[in-house]
């Protein structure tokens, strides 16, 4: 684009975190410097208006970059304001927000950033939410075709519905009498689905009995945002490439009892021709194969009675939802006024936050702890502590 950088981000001194300042379209914009590089975020106050955009100002060439932007953007707010964290992101602080909603960051150099930048031949940047704490795990689950992966999950979020979320695949395959699309898949066109996949929409895909099938980034999103514990199921290859992603996961591989019953099974179901069948068990040989790897399922359950089976894997999950985790914060629920500032030591991040109390104006500060940041784009950033230090009437 042919504007001038504004002087006063031109002046951004190395080692200054960001410069606000208001913006001609009556929002909020701050200017980050990494890597020679100036992030300008823009923020609309106006609800109505699609938050947030982002362009980039490369001290290098003198040029302006319009950035492809991944990830689910975060909603408007009435301020915000960056800081710089570890030279691949930028922790933005959104004012007047619920608690879940006031920690953002923009992946500027991550390794995903930097995959999908080759991947698309552009410059790309990508937001995640962040998470207070260590939050829970995704739940990858992964079996055979017919081990009874669908009944488990089925009945889990019939018992917790509003623990687990499923995350809804999208398929090639011919929808099943009972299936619903949007609900158990999203039934959809190879050719759609192939170039969804090259604009980098998904978190993994896999060719899997002769069809394809697919984690699109928004439907783990989808579950996070509900504030659910996200349920993949998805085949083993899958929870390959889940593995190697930023998702930081739970993987629990299903096993039957035998071949024979996992037959039985697949063909008591009557959902496939038996050509199909015969394809899904000389699939499943390998599967369970590969479900051996080492490291790459933490827990494998063997599928013989049900309700045995489900107790079990109920107790996988309320083991590890991460509440037990050492690293638990001191605050989980505060809103960040629009009267804040934000300095860095140490990847120790210091907010000072103005508010008034009966007509006292109070400043309170706060510690953001983001050494122990885990997974991010595509998905969420969790593992932010977040510590009250202080509360004082000046
Ligand atoms: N990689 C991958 N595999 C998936 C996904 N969704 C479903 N699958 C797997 O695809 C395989 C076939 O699924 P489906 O056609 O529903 O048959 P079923 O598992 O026999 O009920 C199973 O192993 C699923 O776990 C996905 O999004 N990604
Ligand atoms: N422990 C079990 N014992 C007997 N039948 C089972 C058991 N678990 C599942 N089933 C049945 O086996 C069939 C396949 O289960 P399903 O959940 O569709 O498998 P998947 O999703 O892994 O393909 C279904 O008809 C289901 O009712």
């Amino acid at each position: 684009m042919g504007q001038e950088a504004p002087g006063n981000l031109l002046d951004i001194p190395d080692g200054l975190l960001s410069v606000g300042y208001d913006s001609e379209s009556k929002g909020h914009q701050t200017a980050t410097l990494v890597n020679d590089k100036i992030y300008v975020v823009e923020g609309s106050r106006d609800a109505a208006k699609l938050w947030i955009d982002v362009k980039i100002f490369d001290k290098s060439t003198g040029k302006w970059l319009i950035p492809t932007v991944l990830g689910t953007k975060p909603r408007p707010s009435n301020g915000h304001s960056a800081v710089p964290v570890n030279d691949d992101r930028i922790l933005i602080l959104k004012a007047d927000c619920s608690a879940d909603d006031c920690f953002w960051f923009l992946e500027v150099g991550s390794p995903y950033v930097k995959e999908q930048s080759k991947l698309l031949g552009a410059e790309v940047v990508a937001w995640s939410k962040g998470v207070v704490g260590e939050g829970p795990k995704p739940v990858v689950i992964s079996g055979p075709s017919g081990v009874g992966k669908g009944t488990l999950i089925s009945k889990l979020m019939k018992e917790f519905p509003t623990t687990f979320g499923f995350s809804v695949s999208h398929t090639t395959r011919a929808p099943r009498e009972k299936e619903i699309d949007g609900v158990h898949y999203h039934f959809t066109e190879r050719s759609t689905m192939e170039k969804e996949i090259r604009d980098g929409k998904f978190l993994e895909s896999a060719l899997v009995h002769g069809n394809l099938y697919g984690t699109s980034i928004e439907a783990v999103e989808a579950v996070a945002e509900a504030g659910k514990r996200c349920i993949l199921d998805i085949d083993v290859q899958g929870a390959r490439s889940v593995r190697s992603s930023s998702l930081e996961a739970l993987f629990i591989f299903i096993r039957p009892p035998s071949f024979e019953e996992l037959e039985k099974r697949l063909r008591s179901r009557r959902t496939e021709t038996e050509e199909q069948v015969q394809k899904r068990l000389r699939n499943a040989r390998a599967e369970l194969e590969e479900g051996k790897s080492l490291g790459l399922f933490d827990h494998i359950l063997v599928n013989d009675d049900l309700e045995t089976c489900y107790e079990n894997l109920k107790k996988l999950l309320m083991l590890d939802d991460g509440t037990n985790a050492n690293y638990q914060p001191t605050v989980r629920s505060f809103e960040i006024p629009v009267s804040h500032s934000v300095s860095i030591k140490d990847q120790k991040i210091l907010m000072r936050c103005g508010t008034s109390e009966l007509g006292k104006a109070i400043t309170s500060l706060f510690l953001l702890d983001v050494s122990s940041l885990k997974g991010g784009s595509p998905g969420q950033t969790r593992g932010l502590g977040v510590y009250a230090i202080s509360s004082y009437a000046e």
